[in-house]
C-alpha cells in the first residue's frame, strides 16, 4: 500500500496553490494505472499523525519520496532520517547537503522520471542498500541537532569574519587560568544560552573576530566553567570539572513486592562504575530512578554505593534532580521548569478515582505521602490487575483538564503523577545542557524491562545500552493496552546507538565499539 500525503482538503477545488492541480493529476494517474486499492490518499491529517505515517513506511520497508523542483532546504528528509526512513531526493536545493551529512537515501533529477523510478526501486529492491541508509540516518541524525548546527553555524561565523573594521571586533570574554586548566567541555550549550550578550561589538576586546574559529570556540567553550564557579553555591552552579561523559544507571530493578532488587542494582552499578575506571574522572554517573530523593540514595547504600559517587540523581521518575555530593534537596532551578502547568493538589484525589479498575476498591490505588513530593503524587497498587494502565488514566485526565505525566514504577505497586514537563528524558537534557556535556557523550544502562517510561529513554542523541538478565520484573504491562502499538513500532531498535550487551561483555567495551 503507498501512503500519498498531498495536503489536508475538504475538497479539491478549493486547495490552495498548485495543490489542487497536482492531486487531480495523481489521480489521473491511479486511475490511468488502475491502482485502486493500493494507494491511499488520505483527505485529511494532524500534525501528531505524521510521525506515525513515517514510522509506517518505515515499518513496511517503504521510501519516502521529495522529488521538489526546487527544495529550498528540507525538513522533511531530515524527519524521514529520524525515523529510519530511507529517502529519494531531488537534487536541486537543501537535500544535497542533507544527504551528504546523513547518507540516508539518494538524489535525482527531478524532471527525470526514469531517474526516479530507477532510484525508488534501487532502494526498495535492494535490502542491502535500504537498509544501510535507514542506519546511515539513525546513526547521523545528530548532525542537525541544535547544538551540532549552533557550532558549526559559529564555525562558519568566526571562519568568515575575517576583516572587521577596527573598532568592530568580536568580544569573548577571556579565559581564567584556573578554567583553562579544566578537561574539555565539548558542548557549546551554555555558551550558546548567553552567547547574544557575550559578543559584542566592542574595541577593548580580547580576541579579534579575524582569530581562527578554534580559537573563538574555545574560549567560549571554557567561559561557562568560570561563570559556574561564580555561583558555587547553588547547586545549579555545580560545574563537574573534568567529566566530560556521564553513564547514567536507568535500570529500574525491583522485586516482585516493589521493594528495591539491591542485589541487581549493585550489579548494574558495578557495571557502570567499572566502566569509568581508568577515566581518570572525567566521566560522571548520574543515577535516573522511579524512587524519591530519600529512598534513592538509602538503596544506594544498601547497595554498598556511595551516593556522593554519583555527580546527580534524577528522582520520582524525572520529577526531581539532586546533587548528592552536595546535599539530597532538590534542585530549585529544575523544580522551577517543570512546573509549568503542574495541577498540583487539583489532580491528587481525581488519580485514584480514574486510575483505579472498574471492579477494584478505592484501595487498590490510595494515595502514598509518603512517596511523594512538590511535583508528584505518589499512590500504592496493590495489584496490576487492580488499576489501568498509563494511556487510560492519560486520557481521563485530559478529558479533566489535567495534563501530568504518569508513571508506574517498582514493579506495578507505585504510580508517580507528574508535571507534563518532567521526565526522565527531559531530566538528562537538563543536565546535559546545564553541565554542557553534550548527549552523544551520555550513555543510558537501562534494564531489558523497567517502569513504563523505560521506552522513552531507549531513543535520543545518547547512546542506551541495555544490560539483559537485570529486571525481572518491570511494570511495562502498564504502559498501553493490547490494542495499542508495541515499543518497536516508535522506537527504531535496530539504531546504532541502541546495543545490548552481551553475556560476559563489559560496558566500557560496548561502548567504545559504538
Ligand atoms: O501535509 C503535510 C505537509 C507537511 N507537514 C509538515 O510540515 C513541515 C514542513 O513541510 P514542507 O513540505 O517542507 O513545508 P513548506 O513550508 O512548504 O516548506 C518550507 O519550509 C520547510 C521547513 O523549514 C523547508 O524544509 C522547505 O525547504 C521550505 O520550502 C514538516 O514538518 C512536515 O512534516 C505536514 O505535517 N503535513
Ligand atoms: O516542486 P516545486 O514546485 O519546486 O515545489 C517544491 C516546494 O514544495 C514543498 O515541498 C512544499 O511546499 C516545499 O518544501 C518546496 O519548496
Amino acid at each position: 500500500m503507498q501512503t500519498l500525503i498531498l495536503g489536508n482538503r475538504d475538497d479539491i477545488d478549493d486547495m490552495a496553490g498548485g495543490g489542487g492541480t497536482v492531486l487531480t493529476a495523481v489521480l489521473k494517474l491511479i486511475d490511468r494505472y488502475d491502482l485502486y486499492g493500493q494507494v491511499a490518499y488520505p483527505k485529511h491529517h494532524k500534525q501528531t499523525d505524521v510521525p506515525h505515517i513515517y514510522r509506517l513506511a518505515a515499518k513496511t520497508k517503504g521510501v519516502f519520496i521529495n522529488p521538489a523542483l526546487v527544495e529550498p532546504f528540507g525538513l522533511t528528509i531530515i524527519e524521514a532520517a529520524a525515523y529510519g526512513l530511507p529517502v529519494v531526493a531531488t537534487k536541486n536545493g537543501g537535500p544535497v547537503d542533507i544527504l551528504k551529512a546523513l547518507h540516508n537515501g539518494l538524489l535525482v533529477d527531478p524532471h527525470s522520471a526514469e531517474a526516479i523510478t530507477g532510484a525508488l526501486l534501487s532502494l526498495l529492491a535492494d535490502k542491502g542498500q535500504w537498509l544501510e541508509s535507514r542506519r546511515n540516518g539513525l546513526r547521523n541524525i545528530h548532525r542537525f541537532s541544535w547544538p551540532h548546527h549552533c557550532r558549526l553555524y559559529l564555525s562558519h561565523v568566526a571562519a568568515y569574519c575575517d576583516h572587521p573594521s577596527p573598532h568592530q571586533r568580536l568580544r569573548v570574554p577571556g579565559v581564567p587560568a584556573a578554567s583553562a586548566s579544566m578537561g574539555g567541555d565539548d558542548s557549546l550549550s551554555d555558551s550558546l544560552r548567553g552567547l547574544s550578550l557575550q559578543i559584542s561589538v566592542d574595541a577593548s576586546s580580547d580576541l579579534n573576530a579575524g582569530d581562527s574559529a578554534a580559537l573563538i570556540m574555545d574560549a567560549l567553550r571554557r567561559r561557562p566553567a568560570a561563570d559556574r564557579r561564580e555561583g558555587s553555591g547553588r547547586a545549579l552552579g555545580f560545574a563537574p570539572g573534568r567529566r566530560q561523559s556521564l553513564l547514567v544507571v536507568a535500570v529500574d530493578c525491583y522485586c516482585d513486592d516493589g521493594k528495591p532488587d539491591v542485589e541487581q542494582l549493585k550489579k548494574a552499578i558495578d557495571a557502570a562504575m567499572s566502566a569509568g575506571d581508568g577515566a581518570g574522572g572525567r566521566q560522571g554517573y548520574v543515577l535516573s530512578t522511579g524512587m524519591t530523593i530519600p529512598e534513592a540514595a538509602e538503596t544506594l547504600k544498601a547497595c554498598g554505593a556511595d551516593p556522593a559517587g554519583f555527580d546527580a540523581l534524577i528522582c520520582s521518575s524525572g520529577a526531581e534532580i539532586c546533587y548528592p555530593w552536595k546535599e539530597l534537596t532538590a534542585d530549585e532551578e529544575y523544580s522551577g521548569h517543570v512546573a509549568f502547568r503542574w495541577p498540583g493538589d487539583h489532580v491528587k484525589t481525581v488519580v485514584p478515582r480514574l486510575g483505579k479498575a472498574e471492579d477494584a476498591q478505592a484501595s487498590d490505588l490510595a494515595v502514598d505521602v509518603s512517596a511523594g513530593s512538590v511535583h508528584c503524587h505518589a499512590y500504592a497498587a496493590t495489584d496490576a490487575s487492580k488499576v489501568k494502565k498509563v494511556d487510560s488514566i492519560r486520557q481521563a485526565l485530559r478529558m479533566r483538564g489535567f495534563r501530568c505525566n504518569l508513571v508506574y514504577t517498582r514493579a506495578c505497586t507505585r504510580l508517580n503523577v507528574i508535571p507534563l514537563s518532567a521526565s526522565r528524558p527531559r531530566a538528562l537534557r537538563y543536565l546535559s545542557i546545564q553541565w554542557g556535556i553534550d548527549l552523544a557523550k551520555v550513555a543510558v544502562l537501562v534494564g531489558e524491562t523497567g517502569d513504563t517510561d523505560r521506552e522513552k529513554l531507549l531513543p535520543g542523541l545518547h547512546r542506551t545500552l541495555i544490560l539483559p538478565g537485570m529486571v525481572s520484573r518491570g511494570s511495562e504491562q502498564l504502559v498501553r493496552g493490547e490494542d495499542g502499538y508495541a515499543t518497536q513500532d516508535v522506537v527504531a531498535m535496530d539504531s546504532p546507538n541502541i546495543v545490548t550487551l552481551a553475556q560476559g561483555q563489559a560496558v566500557s567495551d560496548l561502548l567504545k565499539a559504538m
